[in-house]
């Protein structure tokens, strides 16, 4: 189990982090959100050692992490260090062999990774000439590549296509099935919610929520409404008691089958009377669509660090 407990660390007069702890148990997939700037980067950091902390543990099966331990970490790092000149073949060897691996041993995880990762078109290509795509995923292969026992990835999905995304998310499960601890963060909280059992939302250096996001669902406090009406008159949803959260502002971009040429009004309410809401969208047309709405990871992410 990998435990961090109260980080704390300061740049000068920034405090960026005030106190941070998370707990991700083998097999558990964490996803770490945040705004830019909330301290992220710095926690991934001092897990893996590469910057100390000015208080607060990090612990791996028990016992404080240090170096040894942390050889058997895989980290991608947010300035994603990779030697521009190296062919990416004898690179991810070469992070083997950095990590303690024997040379054919290297050599074979290394063939392994670059088939998995759909990089062998261009295994003798030098980094610096890769697609900001593929470095990223010459980047995951450097952090798998000695088989860690923990997984540690700063932003692994950003600018990435969609068939990268899925190569990745398959590759991160599979550690996960096989028992690593798997933290990453990502500002792309619909993957965190498809992918994470368990989810971290860190705001100004402070973990301001925790858990799984049915947990964190169950902490919203405020119920939504999603009500679908054809057919209304403009106006109607002035009357809906509560708080709009949203609503559709285009009404006839997307109207849905057997909807025809009516007006489409789509409506995610926070209501103060769901009978009296019942009551004024059956009052205003054909009410399509009546029932409690669960809240995305995104809408819980903004409710969590207003
Ligand atoms: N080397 C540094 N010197 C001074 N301040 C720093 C340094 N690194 C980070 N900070 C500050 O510490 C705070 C936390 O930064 P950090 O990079 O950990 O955030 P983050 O959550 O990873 O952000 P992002 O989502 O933008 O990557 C910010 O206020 C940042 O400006």
């Amino acid at each position: 189990m990998l435990e961090v407990e109260g980080l704390r660390k300061r740049y000068g007069d920034t405090v960026a982090l005030d106190g941070v702890s998370l707990t991700v148990r083998p097999g558990e997939t964490f996803g770490f959100v945040g705004a830019n700037g909330a301290g992220k980067t710095t926690t991934m950091r001092i897990v893996m050692g590469v910057l100390a902390a000015d208080a607060g543990q990090v612990r791996w099966n028990g016992g404080p992490a240090g170096f040894a331990t942390r050889r058997r970490f895989g980290y991608m790092p947010e300035e994603r260090g990779l030697y521009a000149k190296m062919r990416v073949a004898e690179q991810i060897e070469y992070f083997g062999r950095l990590g303690g691996m024997r040379a054919p041993d290297a050599r074979r995880s290394a063939e392994a990774l670059i088939e998995r990762l759909g990089l062998a078109a261009r295994r003798a290509d030098e980094v610096d000439g890769l697609s900001l795509g593929n470095q990223q995923r010459v980047q995951l292969a450097v952090a798998l590549i000695h088989d860690p026992e923990v997984l540690v990835l700063d932003e692994p999905f950003s600018g990435l296509d969609p068939i990268a995304v899925d190569a990745l998310a398959g590759v991160l499960a599979e550690r996960a099935a096989a028992g690593a601890p798997v933290v990453f963060s990502s500002h792309q909280l619909d993957l965190v919610e498809r992918l994470c059992d368990s989810v971290g939302i860190i705001k100004a250096g402070r973990m301001v929520a925790q858990g799984t996001v049915a947990e964190l669902r169950a902490r919203e406090s405020r119920k939504r409404l999603r009500v679908v009406v054809t057919g209304a008159e403009p106006g109607w949803i002035d009357r809906l008691p509560g708080e709009v959260v949203a609503k559709t502002d285009r009404p006839h971009a997307a109207v849905p089958q057997g909807a025809g040429d009516e007006r489409y009004d789509e409506v995610i309410l926070v209501p103060s009377d769901d009978q009296e809401a019942l009551r004024v969208a059956a009052s205003a047309g054909r009410v399509q669509h009546f029932g409690w709405q669960e809240p995305s990871l995104a809408e819980i992410f903004r409710e969590v660090v207003a």
